[in-house]
């Protein structure tokens, strides 16, 4: 970043019409007129007399609704942020018949576009290309940008402005003081949006093309999330129409993050976006049961995608008997051999199951159709179809061909050691079949004890059997701790689109956990996709990530602590205490400063704390439940944290953390996500030692 500082940046607006900071705010007046103009205009629109149907009429209804609702001008996110003055007015060259006014040269940067009521732009979309430079263009490569502009607000009202002459040699480089505000600035509810900030290497990603997939490495608070959330925002401007086709979804870890960000793309305007968790898109069957490390490892590996194959290619076989077709007073046959070449053609083409077994009825009538017109018959389409239809023909595929129920097979699957055998041979070890085999074999589909990673080996045998819908472009957060299915369950959902992946793998959680993302990107089916790291931490200050990162070496050796781009140091204290109302204590002190509150604790630790905090009379929250003035602590059990923030966390019982996981290493990953979640500072509190890898 490089801006002249602080002496640029100017303050105390003056009536005075020549003061800079005056005239911005008639634009800011004159702008949020026009919006207000441009909404009055959707909402008198009338469909009545439009529309032909009165389905038609509904969606166009839905879609005017939908416009009025993002022409809301919200007081509490400015219309504007940024300005450009380019020396050479965008579009032209400069040559005949350029307009050389200063309006051609000046654009106001804000999250929608604005015009006035003869449709020139008042302030442009930040996604649009000639916004693009605001966030790119530096001393080194000025893009055609005479001067930058940042805006400062305080309550709604522009109070400050700062500039850049990207091409004045005169000017030193320093960092901006509007930026590092807004980074600085307290956290309270749910995740914003960034726009007026996002940074050079975070714009490359949100800018990158709709129809590559990019994976986004980076530690705690560099941002993934939100350059996800923006990249979508910037793909339905980009590529509106193909993308309102076929879709874009958000994948998060659990409910309670899903809630955290749920409002950034609105807030851009975006309100079609969907969200799921892995789990809501594997939903075939209810999840009432759980498995043990062992078998999640196993059901999750991506050699279960070829036990379900060969199981479900197991149902074919090959006919032994012909078909006879009686129609009026002719027989017709179809002989054994002749099925079985349809069969071996049909199986060698590699489409569905369920494709295979629409097609072959089809494919025994024209045998019919074939042996008729050799007889010198003129058999034409309705007739292939009825003989298609035809008992015998129907009966032939029932028994070639029979239907396959997804979760039947993998019921069977996994109760009948003979069946898993029979198709996990040379696959999975004889360990590895017992692992996953149930104690007691279920009985019925409704009745068994599915898992998560059950219902994903149903979610791959429905798809072996029926091709599941792509959309246009999937997010995929916190990926790391996706399993190898689970990953193809995300790719089979993008395989005519695009992705992007984000994560960490030192913040992997789970048995399974990534372990490089070429081999993921390979699971998802994207292995063309480009790979990002993003390195500048935005959330955790300097001494708190210092602390987190000597746990690296231990977690994920190779990966480079994140660099804190904050400038203020926060606070940083470890407390030894005696009792939990010390601990309650801890978030009472954290609860006298501004902005949000986290206690983090074992899962285990959880019910005790809650106890304590009553007892001390402080309110709280659950974790993804929105914080507002009056409730600003949320206690969060650790297993939740993941993709979290809060102003200033306490973070009870290090030890307990890592000793709630199987494993020493999934327990470390586990505190480092927990000691990466504040913005301005940390208690670290215990009474038992401290892991030693934190000495
Ligand atoms: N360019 C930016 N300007 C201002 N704030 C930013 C910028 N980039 C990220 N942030 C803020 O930093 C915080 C961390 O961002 P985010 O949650 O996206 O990080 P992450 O990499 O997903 O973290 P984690 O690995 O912990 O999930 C958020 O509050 C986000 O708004």
């Amino acid at each position: 970043m490089s801006t002249r500082t602080d002496e640029l940046t100017h303050r105390a607006p003056e009536t005075d019409p020549d003061n800079p900071l005056t005239r911005e705010r008639a634009h800011l007046a004159a702008s949020r007129a026009a919006l207000r103009a441009m909404r009055e205009e959707a909402e008198s629109l009338d469909t009545s007399n439009v529309a032909a149907t009165w389905v038609s009429a509904e969606a166009l209804r839905h879609d005017i609704d939908q416009r009025i609702r993002a022409l809301a001008d919200l007081s509490d996110t400015p219309l504007f942020f940024g300005r450009l003055d380019y020396l050479n007015a965008p579009g032209t060259d400069g040559t005949e018949g350029t307009e050389e006014t200063d309006e051609a040269h000046r654009f106001y940067i804000g999250r929608r576009h604005v015009h006035d009521t003869g449709g020139d732009p008042m302030v442009v979309d930040w996604r649009a290309p000639v916004s693009q430079p605001f966030y790119r263009a530096s001393r080194r490569d000025p893009m055609d940008v005479a001067l930058r502009r940042r805006f400062g607000y305080t309550a709604g009202d522009l109070t400050a402005y700062e500039d850049e002459h990207l091409t004045d040699p005169a000017e030193a480089d320093t960092t901006s003081k509007l930026l590092q505000q807004e980074i600085e600035r307290p956290r309270v509810g749910p995740m914003r949006d960034i726009v007026a900030t996002i940074q050079p290497e975070q714009d490359e990603i949100v800018r990158s093309g709709l129809s590559g997939t990019v994976c986004v490495q980076g530690g705690p608070g560099t941002g993934k999330t939100a350059v996800g959330l923006h990249r979508v925002a910037y793909l339905l401007y980009a590529y509106r129409d193909r993308l309102a086709r076929t879709g874009t979804l958000v994948i998060g870890p659990n409910r309670s993050f899903l809630h955290y960000i749920e409002q950034v793309l609105p807030a851009l305007g975006e309100l079609e976006v969907k969200q799921a968790t892995v789990d809501d898109l594997v939903a075939h069957v209810e999840v009432r049961g759980a498995d043990d490390a062992a078998a999640a490892v196993v059901k999750g590996d991506a050699r279960m995608a070829e036990v379900l194959r060969r199981a479900v290619r197991s149902h074919v076989t090959l006919p032994t008997e012909p078909v006879v077709v009686v129609r009026g007073s002719r027989r017709w046959r179809v002989p054994a051999y002749e099925l079985e070449e349809i069969v071996r053609e049909l199986q060698a083409r590699g489409i569905r199951y369920g494709a295979a077994r629409e097609a072959l009825p089809q494919r025994i009538a024209h045998a019919v159709l074939v042996q008729m017109e050799r007889a010198g018959e003129a058999p034409d389409d309705r007739v292939q179809d009825a003989v298609a239809r035809n008992p015998a023909v129907k009966a032939a595929v029932k028994e070639i061909w029979p239907p396959v129920d997804p979760a039947k097979l993998v019921l069977r699957l996994l109760g009948d050691a003979e069946f898993l055998a029979a198709h996990a041979d040379g696959v999975l070890s004889e360990d590895e079949q017992r692992a996953i085999l149930w104690a007691k074999p279920a009985r019925s589909v409704r009745s068994a004890k599915w898992s998560a990673a059950d219902a994903v080996l149903i979610d791959e045998a429905t798809d072996l059997v029926q091709r599941t819908p792509s959309l246009g472009h999937v997010v995929l957060d916190e990926a790391q701790d996706l399993s190898p299915m689970q990953y193809r369950a995300v790719g089979r959902r993008c395989t005519t689109g695009s992705a992007t992946v984000l994560g960490d793998l030192a913040q992997g959680t789970t048995p399974w956990a990534t372990r490089s993302w070429e081999e993921a990107l390979a699971h998802l089916g994207k292995d063309e996709a480009v790979i990002e790291e993003l390195t500048a931490g935005f959330r955790v200050p300097t001494d708190v990530i210092a602390y987190a990162s000597r746990l690296l070496p231990h977690i994920a050796p190779g990966l480079a602590p994140v660099a804190s781009v904050r400038e203020n140091p926060g606070f940083f204290e470890i407390r030894t205490h005696t009792d939990d109302a010390e601990v309650a204590g801890a978030c009472e002190e954290l609860l006298g400063r501004e902005g949000s509150v986290g206690l983090i604790a074992a899962d285990a630790r959880v019910p005790a704390l809650a106890e304590a905090l009553a007892a001390a009379g402080i309110g709280h929250l659950g974790p993804g439940e929105e914080t507002t003035r009056e409730t600003r602590l949320t206690l969060v059990p650790a297993s939740l944290a993941k993709g979290l923030e809060y102003d200033y966390v306490v973070l009870d019982e290090p030890g307990a953390v890592v000793a709630g996981e199987p494993d020493e290493r999934t327990g470390l990953r586990r505190l480092y996500v927990a000691l990466t979640r504040a913005v301005s500072g940390l208690i670290v509190t215990h009474t038992a030692e401290l892991p030693p890898q934190l000495g």
